[in-house]
């Protein structure tokens, strides 16, 4: 088990090559991809330095590298966590942890129970003290390992496999065992988990989630359950659910209508608020609305899980929704609901129906539209122009579905918030769905949202022409048509602007718009590039390296959700979007910009989670509906938020007693 630090460092430089490759695109073009050497560097430079510093007593000590799941220190910035962190509070419950004693938790579990409950599962970390006082002694081998031991041993199984769906297989065997270890592992190894128990190999991971099924995790409701809803939500074992995720599977990433397989995005989404967010596990749930598919391999199939019948629609479908509304916010009347992956016949009427009266927000229509104001903000940065000059572009949506109009609303605002007028700012956009461009007559086809960004003229112009007569500086492509930006297209936009801007968005990676081998090679180097699946950075054949980013809504809907939950927030407003979106456009560092990226690294995630809950706070404040921070605590807002961040690490457990003598 034990391994030298240099033979294991050079496994992992070789397991994180590997995994470089497995994730990268076709090598086919001229320019080859650059293995991203300077996050191997940093992984194993982490790992040789806990091997390192690690002290040796530390598997027998009852007590150390526990933490309460409910509150958290202030700093989690260090590596080592037998570090004291710098900023260790003097008063306080924290002043336990200096002298290595933590709060422990009660739980009603009774020894084996305890082994098989994740959220409480330390597995081999049980201490033999806890061993004992849980009443499962004998039934753990002997050793006891800390976390850190434990994370090492499950980082060189997962590297040892060759797929990404093998390793995102794994991680959820994890997650369904010990929950801690899971989310330690995501915390820590950010940039390496997230595109295997997110984008792009949950997209698979939805597609065979029948096929592969193991254990349930969630809630899936049906038309059989009309009238029981409000019930069966006490059939969920947590008392405090803050955060739900929810989808009926009718637009999953864009591989379409998945019905109950698309259970994975929430699964996936919610892995990300606990590692990203800090929002604790227990709070957590994800939920499928099963009201059948219209995939007809899914009908055909005779494993698939999910309702087998055509979709429902019209009343019953929303009276479906409804109940189920009304029965999680009766349960929990704070909870925030996500809405997530709805096909965009409904996407925008569900949300249009609830955003006033529940907490709740749309990730594709309204997360989106942040996530992509601050790479484009980021974009302008990167090309050193204001950003304040949204409004001066000319920018180029292909695909007018939640996406797009989503990300074409908050642009709008934003421009009107910059001083732009109302006329100037609508002038700015071009939309175009599989019929061209959003234009006056097509009106009677078009929704209300897509009328609003209609132009007067070239109704239907193709999305080349577009190009060739308009002149775009930025291509957003929210369509899930994969390689929709052509050479030809990309080199036309090119030979009009110095330095464009490509946001090939779709997901999951099979369906970007363009790769960013593609992207740089036709622009010669020229172009600001990001993707909605995570791409590495790319050499050409000069030696030239340029650095990618991810535009993907990640980056805002946790702290979105964690800003709103620890405020409790009565609604997410418009204007949250927006602070949230400027509080992630200013969590770009100038040496960022300067490589080109327009989002900080995926490995700040957890900080910029954190940013993005304080400006959502700050605004609910200014708004008005905030019901839970007290002014005191709004006076430290930062370190306040902080501390209700959950951070994954081993709790000591005791019995709750029932009988008091
Ligand atoms: N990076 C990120 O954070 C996010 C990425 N996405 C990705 O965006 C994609 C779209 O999602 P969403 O908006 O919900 O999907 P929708 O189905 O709502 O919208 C797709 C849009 O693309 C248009 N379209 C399809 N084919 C073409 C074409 N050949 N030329 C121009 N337009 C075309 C459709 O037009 P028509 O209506 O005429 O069919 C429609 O307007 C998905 O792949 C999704 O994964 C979504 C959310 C977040
Ligand atoms: C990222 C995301 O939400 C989507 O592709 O749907
Ligand atoms: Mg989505």
């Amino acid at each position: 088990m034990f391994r030298s630090t240099a033979k294991l460092t050079r496994q992992l430089l070789q397991s994180s090559r590997m995994l470089t490759s497995l994730s990268s695109s076709s090598t086919s073009a001229k320019s080859r991809l650059f293995p991203a050497s300077a996050a191997v560097t940093y992984q194993s430079w982490k790992v040789a330095h806990h091997l390192s510093t690690a002290p040796n007593n530390s598997e027998h000590n009852e007590y150390d590298n526990n933490d309460d799941i409910l509150t958290t220190p202030p700093s989690r910035s260090h590596v080592n966590p037998w570090e004291e962190p710098e900023d260790m509070p003097t008063s306080g419950e924290w002043e336990g942890c200096k002298r290595g004693f933590m709060k422990p938790i009660q739980i009603s579990a009774r020894g084996v129970e305890i082994l098989h409950s994740p959220l409480y599962n330390k597995g081999t970390a049980f201490k033999s003290g806890e061993r004992d006082r849980l009443r499962f002694r004998g039934l753990l081998p002997h050793r006891v390992m800390n976390i850190n031991k434990q994370k090492e041993r499950f980082l060189i199984g997962l590297r040892e496999l060759e797929s990404n769906i093998r390793k995102n297989i794994m991680l959820e065997d994890l997650h369904d065992r010990n929950e801690t270890l899971y989310h330690r592992i995501l915390v820590d190894h950010i940039e390496e988990m997230a595109p295997l128990i997110y984008t792009p190999t949950v997209g698979q991971a939805c597609q065979e989630l029948s096929a592969r099924f193991r254990r349930p995790r969630g809630m899936y409701f049906t038309e059989e359950d009309r009238g029981h809803m409000a019930a069966m939500v006490y059939n969920w074992p947590h008392n405090d659910v803050r955060v739900i995720v929810v989808t009926d599977g009718s637009r999953i990433l864009g591989l379409g209508d998945l019905g109950a397989n698309g259970m994975g995005i929430p699964v996936g989404k919610l892995s990300l608020y606990c590692a990203a967010g800090g929002i604790a596990p227990h709070r957590v749930l994800p939920v499928v609305l099963d009201v059948g598919t219209d995939n007809q391999e899914l009908l055909n199939d005779e494993f698939y899980l999910g309702v087998q019948k055509p979709r429902l629609r019209g009343k019953e479908y929303f009276h479906l929704v409804d109940e189920f509304m009304n029965a999680v916010r009766y349960r929990w009347p704070r909870v925030l609901v996500q809405f997530e992956d709805f096909d965009s016949s409904v996407a925008q009427r569900l949300l249009d129906k609830y955003r006033h009266t529940h907490l709740c927000f749309n990730d594709d229509i309204q997360g989106t539209g942040a996530t992509s104001l601050a790479g484009l903000m980021g974009a302008l940065r990167a090309k050193g122009e204001d950003v304040n000059s949204l409004g001066d572009q000319r920018i180029l949506i292909a695909g007018a579905g939640s996406a797009g109009i989503g990300i074409a609303q908050v642009l709008y605002q934003a421009m009107l918030e910059q001083g732009y007028s109302e006329t100037q700012a609508k002038d700015a956009f071009y939309v175009v769905d599989q019929h061209g461009l959003l234009g006056k007559e097509r009106m009677a086809t078009l929704n209300p949202e897509q009328q609003a960004f209609a132009r007067d003229v070239d109704s239907g112009l193709p999305l080349l022409d577009v190009v060739k007569k308009y002149k775009p500086t930025m291509l957003v492509g929210v369509t899930a048509v994969g390689g929709l930006f052509t050479e030809g297209l990309v080199r036309e936009m090119a030979s009009h602007v110095e330095r464009p801007v490509i946001f090939p968005l779709s997901n999951p990676t099979t369906k970007a718009e363009c790769t960013a081998e593609q992207a740089f090679e036709w622009t010669d180097g020229r172009c600001v590039f990001a993707s909605g699946s995570p791409f590495d950075p790319v050499e050409m054949e000069d030696g030239r390296i340029f650095s990618t980013s991810q535009c993907n809504n990640m980056y805002v809907f946790p702290g979105i959700g964690l800003g709103a939950t620890i405020c409790g927030a009565r609604k997410v407003t418009d204007r949250m979007l927006y602070v949230a979106a400027k509080a992630l456009a200013e969590c770009l560092t100038p040496e960022d910009a300067a490589r080109g990226q327009v989002f900080p690294h995926i490995s700040k995630i957890r900080s910029v989670s954190h940013a993005v809950a304080v400006a959502v706070i700050e605004e609910a404040i200014r708004e008005g509906i905030n019901t839970k921070v007290s002014p005191d605590d709004a006076k430290n807002l930062k370190a306040y938020v902080d501390r209700k961040m959950y951070y994954p690490e081993y709790v000591p457990l005791i019995e709750k007693r029932t009988i008091s003598i």
